[in-house]
């Protein structure tokens, strides 16, 4: 029976070993509970670091880990103190969390922490492939470990692998400036399925690897080799019912569910009984917003002073990342800050700011949400941000208003929350007064609304819904691809070769015999390929034919000269060994006047795109352009063109980067069969590397040697990976 494995960073159990004693209790963060249904279901298990250091523990505390973890269905994966620097603080905090959360100037790329990152990952792999067998599913969980997917891909191609984001993926702009970019995204490719919590996230994904990678993406497909990778969006709920139900509880026996924070709070707030509570609840991380919420507050109470000794600010900031020295520093600004506003504001009978720095446990959660009137959800960017959701779930009396940064993942979601830019303060002063002063009626008109939806799409929907979508990506069947060309089958084929009466080699031109240029002219014949045509060319029974998009004018310039077959304008002439141009068709040419100018204005509006003009077809070339404004030009250049051509006299041929309006009946496999239709040839050999090259693949008999440039989707036999190789596949296969 197949199981589903999840690995994260962190096991949803945290372990302390307290006098010997070994404390294990469940962890209550969305995402322990949000897979709790996954994690119990069938035999599956959860794989992850248990929090401790291995050097720190004997063989026997060691082996108790073990058994307490396999009662609670969990595999570790032993981190030493080193990986916990290097790995944990090191590479994932430094490094990747402050750059996918845009705090480019907190960035710090060291090579140590990076070998160490790929280290864990590693181990982390070497774990994962020991527990599971073909046909498992293994999900895979955040920034911690990027890498996972790819090595586990590498060992097992029979398992389905889903990794999931939590954190924000940043723009490309922010992304390239990582040194190991491009592993990253390796990495993360291996994937079956990638998913993230908003779409915007996912639209940056899908930009940085349409720059950085050598892949065809289709809206959210990512063609990878012979592999489709889906990209989407899943944004994670909660455990609704959870916090709703604790918060129903609460409100049956009130004075016994008082919190000891609560009930200092209410002793020193007898005198006022109007006074209002507004909360907020973060780890203490720069993300989160924390001294701009304070900043924020205090420029409330300074633009509205009426509310001065009506209003506090309950601060719970639970300790993060301590070794990390960004961390520390926050937690000293955040305390000056509290000890200066406090300082300056305070009264006998006020203080302003409640501040905390401590978790709590989940009762004493649920009370501060149910005793507060406002929540502040104030990040400078969030993944997601779950306490958004907690605070509304237990609105049990339909009333509370949440104010929501709209850096936040969760603020594409719950619109009828304030929406502020943390940056602004004048804005969320004026947000704080609105909640304060909001109707009864406005509160349970937003709160009803989004509780409606957190409600429906909550964390066992979130995994359900992804679940579904890896069962379906991980049923893609690959695409069939050639074989790559290797040491044995050259040695074949140049045995067939050596064997043979009379061959033809037909040769595509660019990305072929050459490598492209920015501009198509510059792509002229090397000497080394003239000298190796020449010397093939020398046995009288092999023929050569040069098949190209090229019109007529520029490959008679560079090979006129040559005894060659000649293919030019994908097949409109052709001319045998040196002799006469023919035409294939009587072609007409009179579309172009209509067309050019369509051309014309998308040239003149997209920077980097030229045309080239060929006797039987219009070239619009794109290379330099841009990347994603080239997508985006293309496609509504295309959808111009084809509404232009008219019955199927024309059509529109797409090649890389290039798009190009020609005659219909024209093509490489047409112009192909009609050069072996001429001549007995027991050898033939084809390589090409675009889709214009394909016709030519199909169209030939079975017999035929077809190779293709580049691992992508073909109808050739083999593949070589770049046109670098190409001479020296060609020298290989005819030095007799
Ligand atoms: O494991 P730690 O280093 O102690 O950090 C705690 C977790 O923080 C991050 O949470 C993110 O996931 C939440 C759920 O999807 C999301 O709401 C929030 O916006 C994110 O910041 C981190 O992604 C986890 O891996 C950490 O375990
Ligand atoms: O003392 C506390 C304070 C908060 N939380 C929980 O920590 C999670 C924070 O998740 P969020 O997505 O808001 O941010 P993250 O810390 O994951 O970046 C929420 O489920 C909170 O209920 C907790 O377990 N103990």
């Amino acid at each position: 029976m197949s199981k589903t494995v999840i690995v994260s960073n962190r096991l949803p159990v945290d372990l302390k070993f307290e006098n010997e004693e070994l404390i294990v209790k469940s962890s209550t963060g969305g995402l322990a509970t949000g897979m709790k249904s996954v994690h119990s279901e069938g035999n599956g298990i959860w794989i992850g670091w248990s929090g401790l250091a291995k050097e720190n523990l004997s063989e026997q505390q060691e082996e108790q880990v073990v058994e307490a973890l396999a009662v609670e269905k969990c595999v570790q994966v032993p981190l030493s103190e080193k990986d916990i620097e290097l790995y944990y603080y090191g590479f994932s905090n430094m490094a990747l969390w402050p750059l996918f959360h845009y705090f480019q100037a907190y960035t710090e790329f060291e090579l140590a922490q990076w070998e160490s990152y790929v280290e864990v990952n590693q181990k982390f792999a070497d774990v994962v492939l020991e527990h599971v067998n073909d046909g498992d599913t293994v999900w895979v969980h955040d920034y911690q470990l990027l890498l996972l997917p790819e090595l586990l891909r590498k060992k097992n191609p029979n398992i389905t692998i889903g990794f999931f984001l939590h954190i924000p993926y940043p723009s490309y702009e922010l992304f390239r400036t990582c040194p190991w970019r491009n592993e990253l995204l390796q990495g993360m490719l291996g994937a079956d399925l990638v998913g993230f919590h908003t779409y915007d996230y996912a639209r940056h994904f899908i930009s940085s690897v349409s720059r950085i990678k050598d892949v065809e993406i289709n809206f959210n497909e990512i063609s990878f080799g012979n592999r489709i990778i889906k990209v989407d969006s899943f944004p994670m709920g909660i455990d609704y019912d959870k916090y709703h139900n604790a918060a129903l509880d609460h409100d049956k026996y009130p004075e016994e569910s008082k919190s000891e924070l609560m009930k200092n709070l209410d002793f020193h707030n007898k005198s006022n009984e109007e006074s209002k509570l507004i909360l907020s609840i973060d780890r203490m991380d720069y993300t989160k917003g924390i001294p701009n919420r304070i900043k924020s507050f205090e420029y409330f109470l300074n633009k509205y002073p009426e509310y001065k000794g009506k209003v506090r600010l309950v601060m719970l900031a639970v300790p993060s990342r301590e070794n990390v020295p960004q961390y520390q520093k926050l937690k000293r600004e955040t305390d000056e800050l509290v000890g200066r506003i406090n300082g300056d504001l305070s009264t006998i009978s006020w203080t302003p700011i409640w501040y905390f720095y401590r978790s709590l446990p989940f009762d004493d959660l649920i009370d501060l949400y149910v005793s507060s009137d406002v929540a502040m959800v104030t990040p400078i960017r969030d993944g997601m941000n779950l306490v958004a959701k907690e605070y509304v779930a237990t609105r049990t009396k339909e009333n509370g208003v949440l104010i929501l940064s709209e850096m936040a993942g969760v603020a594409k979601e719950m619109h009828e929350a304030l929406i502020v830019n943390p940056n602004n303060f004048d804005q969320t002063a004026d947000s704080i007064k609105n909640a304060l002063e909001m109707p009864q009626e406005e509160q349970k008109t937003r709160i009803q609304a989004l509780q409606k939806r957190i409600s429906r799409y909550n964390v066992e929907r979130w995994a359900k819904e992804f679940l579904k979508s890896l069962e379906a990506a991980g049923k893609i069947v690959p695409v069939p691809v050639a074989k790559e060309m290797d040491e044995a089958t050259r040695a074949e084929i140049a045995e067939k070769y050596k064997a043979s009466a009379k061959r033809l080699l037909l040769l595509d031109y660019d990305g072929t015999l050459v490598g492209f240029k920015n501009n198509p002219s510059d792509a002229i014949p090397t000497q080394e390929i003239y000298d190796l045509l020449d010397k093939i060319a020398e046995d009288p029974n092999t023929e050569i034919a040069i098949i190209s998009g090229r019109d007529r004018k520029t490959l008679e310039g560079w090979f006129g000269h040559k005894e060659l077959t000649l293919v030019t304008d994908h097949g409109a002439w052709l001319r045998k060994n040196g002799g006469e141009w023919t035409t294939l068709d009587q072609l007409k040419t009179s579309w172009k006047e209509n067309i050019r100018p369509v051309i014309e204005s998308f040239t003149d509006s997209t920077p980097g795109t030229l045309i080239e003009e060929k006797e039987y077809s219009l070239a619009w070339h794109y290379r330099k352009a841009d990347p994603e404004m080239a997508a985006l030009r293309t496609m509504e250049l295309k959808h111009v063109l084809k509404s232009l051509l008219f019955n199927n006299t024309l059509s529109l041929l797409e090649g890389n980067k290039v798009l190009e309006v020609k005659n219909s009946n024209i093509n490489k496999g047409r112009a192909a069969s009609r050069i072996i239709s001429n001549d007995k040839y027991d050898f033939i050999f084809a390589i090409g590397d675009d889709w214009t090259d394909e016709f030519m693949f199909e169209e030939l008999p079975d017999s035929a040697h077809t190779v293709k440039v580049g691992n992508v989707k073909t109808a050739a036999q083999y593949y070589i990976n770049s046109n670098n190789d190409v001479l020296d596949l060609l020298k290989s296969i005819t030095s007799k």
